[in-house]
């Protein structure tokens, strides 16, 4: 049996990670809060170097990430010690045991102010703390361990946890009209595609020593703004007897928030694709499975 050890066994990431048909042989370990702290570093050393069922862990996913954007802003130090020096400590166990490291990170990274999608190799310069916390993680992954590869995704959603798609039905079902922003641009991302991208990259990387590694980006594949995004849900949502609000487009400047976000934080799919051969569907498909389980079938 191989074992993969999956923190955030409770969030999006880390539930889609566990539900995901693995190959088989291989069997997912998560942790959560409750039994792995990553604010401390001696226990993911010990928890990483301890192994399953007697045996070494055959890799680690770092699903787990302190995502609250704006809480972030006034709780600096829980951030980085999550986003940063967690990632950190999961480099130098995987290193020592010789493991490969799936790190995961965000659009965030980017300052938001290209016209086209972003690429693995354009300049980072993060807005706020929760993006500048993310990227002390990757340089720690990127210089820690050779073997790893570090996942940049955007806008994640699912059925399960907090995500923009179950606030917005929560909200969308007392209010006539949502403000939601229309300019800042990106990808929404199913936590369910992503798991299993990041299942592919693990086993890829478990099995050939002569996998890629590196910096890669996924997320469902086309554009929309915030307001697109809640558009569309409440569109796919009213075909399914859900909440069919108005949306009304609002600039950014419009709904102040602690933590600034990036205005286009659209990632470019090539270097995965080129890679590993993964080609995200769109994300209008990924959203309807969602609704599927949130509301049902369409009659
Ligand atoms: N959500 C998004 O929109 C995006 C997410 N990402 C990245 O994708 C990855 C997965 O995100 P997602 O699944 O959505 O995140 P969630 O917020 O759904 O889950 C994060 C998980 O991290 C755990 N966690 C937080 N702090 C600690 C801690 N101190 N010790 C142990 N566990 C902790 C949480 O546990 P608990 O709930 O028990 O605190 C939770 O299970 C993360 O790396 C994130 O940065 C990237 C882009 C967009
Ligand atoms: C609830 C709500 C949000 N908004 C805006 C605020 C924000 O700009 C945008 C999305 O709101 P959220 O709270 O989901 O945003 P946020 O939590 O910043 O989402 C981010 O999370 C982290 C973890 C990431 O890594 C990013 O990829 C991204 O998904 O919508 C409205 O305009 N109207 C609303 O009613
Ligand atoms: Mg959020």
């Amino acid at each position: 049996m191989r074992y993969i050890l999956v923190t955030g066994g409770g969030g999006q990431l880390g539930t889609a990670l566990a539900k995901h048909v693995w190959p088989d042989g291989y069997h997912v370990v998560t942790s959560d809060a409750a039994d792995l702290d990553l604010t401390d570093t001696a226990a993911i050393v010990a928890r990483v170097a301890a192994g399953h069922d007697g045996q070494p862990f055959a890799a680690v996913i770092n699903g787990a990430a302190y995502t609250a954007v704006d809480k972030a802003e006034d709780d600096l130090v829980t951030a980085w010690a999550v986003n940063a020096l967690a990632p950190a400590a999961f480099a130098a166990a995987c290193r020592a045991a010789d493991i490969p490291l799936v790190q995961v990170s965000t659009d965030y990274v980017f300052p938001g102010d290209k016209d086209g999608a972003w690429e693995v190799n354009d300049a980072v310069a993060p807005l706020n703390v929760y993006g500048a916390s993310k990227l002390g993680g990757e340089l720690a992954v990127r210089t820690g361990t050779p073997r790893h590869v570090i996942v940049r995704t955007a806008w994640v959603v699912s059925a399960t946890g907090h995500n923009f798609i179950k606030t917005m039905l929560r909200v969308g079902a007392d209010r006539p009209t949502l403000s939601v922003v229309a300019d800042q641009h990106g990808s929404p991302t199913s936590a369910t595609d992503l798991a299993a991208a990041l299942a592919t990259i693990a086993v890829r990387l478990v099995e050939r020593t002569d996998a890629p590694v590196g910096t890669f980006h996924f997320s469902n594949a086309g554009a929309t703004s915030w307001a697109g995004f809640a558009e569309e849900i409440f569109r796919q949502a009213a075909l399914r007897g859900g909440p069919a609000p108005a949306v009304q487009p609002i600039a950014t400047a419009d709904y102040p928030t602690p933590a600034r976000r990036p205005m286009n934080s659209l990632l470019g799919h090539s270097a995965i694709e080129r890679a590993y051969g993964i080609r995200p569907r769109d994300w209008q498909a990924a959203l309807s499975d969602i609704l599927d389980e949130l509301l049902g079938v369409p009659a």
